[in-house]
């Protein structure tokens, strides 16, 4: 018997052994890949930087007139005639790019992440618990404690690391699960042109980055089971950029308990989900932190080829920062959605339709009843269901 169909036979024994125990067959592979003792068997998680090998993977075209080699390049992207995309079969509307990054810019998006975008008027979990004053310079604070700190892990967490989200633009409300006109600030123009560039590549010429939630993963963090359905508008899509440690992905069906496929997610990679795939359910059950000898896959570490011109939107980072960045993320993983809340022309409904809308979203969440599930709910303070 081959490797391979060694593996098929465990995947029908383990769908097997669901159905036995009644669980169903997002949660059971969620459960499988967040498992530590023993660990997982990564063989059937699909990876794109591989190619389009894979049964499911196929190649995709983007549309390289949408976007100017120019404007690409000063947003730290390659031409989009060079990105390698591919398509899911089953999941019309999703697209994986495999980094289309040009080199050094990925270490721009970290730093953004790290060091910018967490200040106000931005929205962070910590915010939740402490003082605006006790937040404030999270990153000098942060960086400062590092540089004291040995290596005992007795010591105290810098804010970095007590880190798990940040909200951007229409600020994300865990609790109701909506977003409001009243709580907004304005979106990042960096993070506003890359998102741009990449709808419009991907056929979605009027996306607008309105909304942003940024999420800090460590080596134990996963995010549970859901779906982003808050945006009012399901006719955009909804981008995703992965820095860092590697994740394993799942991507399931329009019903919670609809089965899920596998994929990594690597640093630079960027997931569109569109038209069909906009509303699938979907969950980070792992980490996949590289192994101790190599930390840091080399195309973070890769730094710009040649100083960026004067009108570029990625600047290259400073060296001092750049090294709190590699020691953060020898171990992290940051995840940056971006989305468009609004249609063309459309206002937040009144606060009875607002009503409605809440309730419709209350009886998704009350489906869920584990911890795992209750990603938005936990994040409002702690992040992840952690383990
Ligand atoms: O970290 C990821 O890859 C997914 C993040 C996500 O699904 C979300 O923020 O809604
Ligand atoms: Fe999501």
């Amino acid at each position: 018997m081959s490797c391979r169909v060694e593996s098929s036979f465990k995947m029908a024994k383990m769908a097997a052994s669901m159905l036995e125990h009644g669980e169903d067959a997002f949660r059971k592979l969620f459960k499988f890949y967040k498992r530590r003792n023993p660990p997982p068997d990564f063989s059937e998680v699909i990876d794109f930087s591989k190619g389009s090998k894979h049964e499911k993977v196929f190649s995709t075209e983007l549309s390289p007139a949408a976007v100017g080699e120019n404007e690409a390049r000063k947003a730290g992207l390659q031409p989009v005639r060079e990105w390698k995309a591919f398509g899911l079969k089953g999941y019309p509307g999703f697209i994986f790019i495999s980094n289309p990054f040009l080199p050094g810019s990925q270490q721009y998006w970290v730093k953004q992440c790290l060091k910018v975008y967490l200040q106000k008027p931005n929205v962070c979990n910590l915010d939740m618990h402490m003082t605006a004053a006790e937040t404030e310079n999270i990153w000098e604070k942060s960086t400062q404690l590092m540089r004291s700190k040995g290596s005992g892990k007795r010591e105290p967490k810098t804010l970095l690391e007590k880190l798990r989200w940040v909200t951007l633009g229409y600020h994300y409300n865990w609790d109701t699960k909506m977003y409001s006109a009243e709580h907004h600030t304005p979106f990042p123009a960096d993070l506003h042109s890359v998102s741009k560039h990449v709808a419009a590549a991907c056929g979605f010429p009027s996306f607008t980055a309105e909304a942003g939630i940024l999420n800090y993963y460590h080596s134990d963090s996963s995010l549970g089971i859901h779906v982003d359905e808050s945006e009012l508008d399901h006719t955009q899509p909804l981008l995703s950029f992965s820095f860092g440690q590697s994740a394993v992905f799942l991507l399931g069906g329009t019903k919670r308990e609809d089965p899920a496929t596998a994929m990594f997610m690597h640093s630079g990679d960027i997931m569109v989900m569109s038209g069909h795939s906009r509303l699938l359910y979907h969950a980070v059950p792992r980490i996949v932190p590289a192994p101790a000898a190599a930390p840091l896959p080399p195309c973070l570490l890769q730094g710009p080829e040649r100083s960026a011109p004067e009108d570029s939107l990625v600047r290259r980072v400073k060296e001092e920062d750049w090294e709190v960045c590699t020691r953060y993320m020898r171990t992290s993983r940051v995840n940056m959605t971006v989305r468009q809340v609004l249609g063309l022309g459309q206002a937040f409904p009144s606060g009875e339709t607002r009503i409605q809308t809440l309730s419709a979203f209350s009886k998704d969440s009350a489906e869920g009843g584990e911890n795992i599930n209750s990603k938005k709910r936990k994040s409002s303070s702690d992040g992840y269901g952690e383990s």
